[in-house]
């Protein structure tokens, strides 16, 4: 495989690189008065626009060019066709399947999706009961990393179209989300979901274990275990180690990476909380995304837009932040997941080849609700000495029956980015107060918040990515860093209970352990 820096196309734009650092957003509004138009994308009920970015039809053109040579449709096809595109792991990565029509999916794919949406229907009906035969008014989602993110999303995302029992989620390992949790549930109405595609995850089974022990507390019978705690995995003889009957388990399958794993049994919280028919509206709103992806051409395609775009600026300009400012409350989990999606998949430094990549991979992905972020962070976005490209994020209209966001939000939101983008004068005698501008942003507008539309802004951030890893040469479906964590963590744990380390300590690791000691017991 050809490495980037020996890519003709890379060398073409990387002799631009001042050119295009230096290019001014104001010149190139000025010289065209139909820039919106030309720099703007309408798909899936969400408009982009990446006007205020330093682009011009040359640059467009060199950024498609790029991804031609890079071949990002054959890479595309192959992922949508299911080929072993996660070579390391010799498995598919097909979560473009989930979402697909029942009508043309895989049929183990629509078996899942029927018997899911059987088991919501009798829950949110009260037909399945607890033990003590009373409804289910609290789901616990158990689960970490892609088993927790993107439900926690959606359910928040959609929370006013909420009309399910109430969900609840549980990563952390340090008890205090689990206490939180329990002390709002009755364990005589509460249904645990014990989310792991591995089913292996220490964190995830020690919260399992601590949430049955307080079903156990209060219900006594092991038939509340069976009735009140569901696994979902693409391992489901491994549910066993709680005790569950591996046929009572949903299913996922392989070839679904952990982070792309919403759209499986791993949403059944949010199809418990919105319905089958709005989780349903979810998987098309991600489907018609996949569609715009495969049918766009390139320089009107948005995930390939942005992700050549976030190449762009993190690879050639070594702008090595990314910002993401959602404009409302309901997508402040937004941040966080795309903090999975984007660095867990492409921070990598071995293409495909095995060989190094030779220019910076992921960027750091960050970013907070606006308006508060505007008063935490964003004088370093107009006048810190780094440039961090945003990605601002607004909603239109309300989904029916709400009041809909204040126009004053909306007004923040475009007030930003054209802040970012224009500056102001400079002051001879008041340095200070000058702002830079030539900022550069994308603007996604939403339609409106809706099942649909957040379907297709998931699914959008995942192809974004995949069109990242396809230039930069990466897989972005294995996650190997994240493992030897896991492992070391599982060789320390008997040091901390007063065993022996079951490898050799560095100087600082075996210091901290010790304090750790001293302070825990004195
Ligand atoms: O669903 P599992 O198998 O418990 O894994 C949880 C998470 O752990 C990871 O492997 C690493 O964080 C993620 O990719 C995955 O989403």
């Amino acid at each position: 495989m050809e490495s980037l820096q020996a890519c003709q196309a890379w060398q073409v734009l990387a002799e631009k690189r001042e050119a295009i650092a230096a290019q001014s957003l104001n010149a190139l509004f000025a010289a065209d008065p139909q820039r919106f138009e030309h720099y703007s994308v309408e798909a899936a009920g969400m408009l982009l626009d990446f006007s205020k970015q330093p682009v011009d039809s040359i640059l467009m053109a060199d950024l498609v060019a790029l991804a031609e040579a890079r071949e990002l449709p054959r890479h595309r096809d192959a992922m949508f066709a299911g080929q072993r595109v996660n070579e390391t792991e010799g498995r598919a990565a097909l979560h473009t399947a989930l979402r697909a029509a029942v009508q043309v999916t895989l049929p183990e794919v629509k078996d899942a999706r029927a018997r899911m949406a059987t088991l919501a229907k009798e829950i949110r009906s009260g037909a399945y009961t607890s033990i003590t035969g009373e409804p289910i008014k609290d789901v616990i989602n158990i689960g970490i990393g892609g088993s927790d993110l993107g439900p926690r999303l959606a359910v928040d995302a959609l929370a006013p179209l909420a009309d399910g029992p109430r969900i609840h989620f549980v990563a952390n390992i340090d008890g205090v989300e689990m206490s939180r949790t329990l002390a709002q549930c009755d364990p005589r109405s509460t249904l645990v979901l014990v989310a792991s595609k591995s089913f292996g995850t220490s964190e995830t089974l020690a919260n399992a274990h601590e949430a049955m022990a307080w079903l156990r507390r209060d219900l006594a019978d092991d038939a509340a275990i069976a009735r009140q705690v569901i696994g979902i995995t693409a391992d489901p003889a491994h549910v066993r180690s709680l005790g569950l009957d591996p046929a009572s388990a949903l299913p996922l399958w392989d070839w679904v990476g952990g982070r792309y794993s919403l759209w499986s049994a791993v949403g059944f919280s949010v199809m418990l909380a919105i319905g089958p028919e709005a989780f349903e509206e979810l998987l098309a709103g991600a489907s018609a995304m996949d569609t715009h992806f495969c049918e766009a051409p390139l320089a009107r395609n948005m995930p390939v837009i942005q992700g050549l775009l976030a190449v762009l600026h993190g690879s050639l300009l070594g702008r090595r932040s990314q910002v993401v400012v959602p404009y409302t409350e309901r997508l402040r989990y937004l941040p966080a997941y795309l903090q999975q999606l984007v660095m867990e998949s492409n921070g990598k430094s071995v293409d495909r080849a095995g060989q190094a990549v030779t220019v910076p991979t992921a960027a750091a992905i960050w970013g907070q609700t606006g308006t508060p972020g505007q008063h935490a962070f964003f004088q370093a976005l107009h006048q810190g000495t780094e440039v961090m490209p945003v990605d601002f994020i607004g909603v239109a209209a309300p989904v029916a029956g709400e009041r809909g966001e204040p126009l004053e939000l909306a007004a923040n939101l475009f007030a930003q980015s054209q802040a970012l983008m224009q500056g102001n004068r400079a002051d001879s005698d008041r340095p200070a107060l000058h702002c830079p501008g030539n900022r550069p942003s994308n603007t996604l507008l939403l339609h409106r918040l809706d099942p649909t539309t957040l379907g297709a802004l998931i699914a959008l951030y995942e192809h974004r990515t995949f069109v990242e890893a396809v230039i930069w040469g990466v897989n972005p479906f294995d996650q190997y860093g994240v493992e030897l964590g896991k492992r070391l963590a599982r060789d320390l744990r008997p040091l901390l209970s007063g065993g022996d380390p079951s490898t050799e300590l560095d100087a600082s690791t075996a210091g901290l352990v010790r304090q750790f000691l001293a302070w825990r017991h004195g």
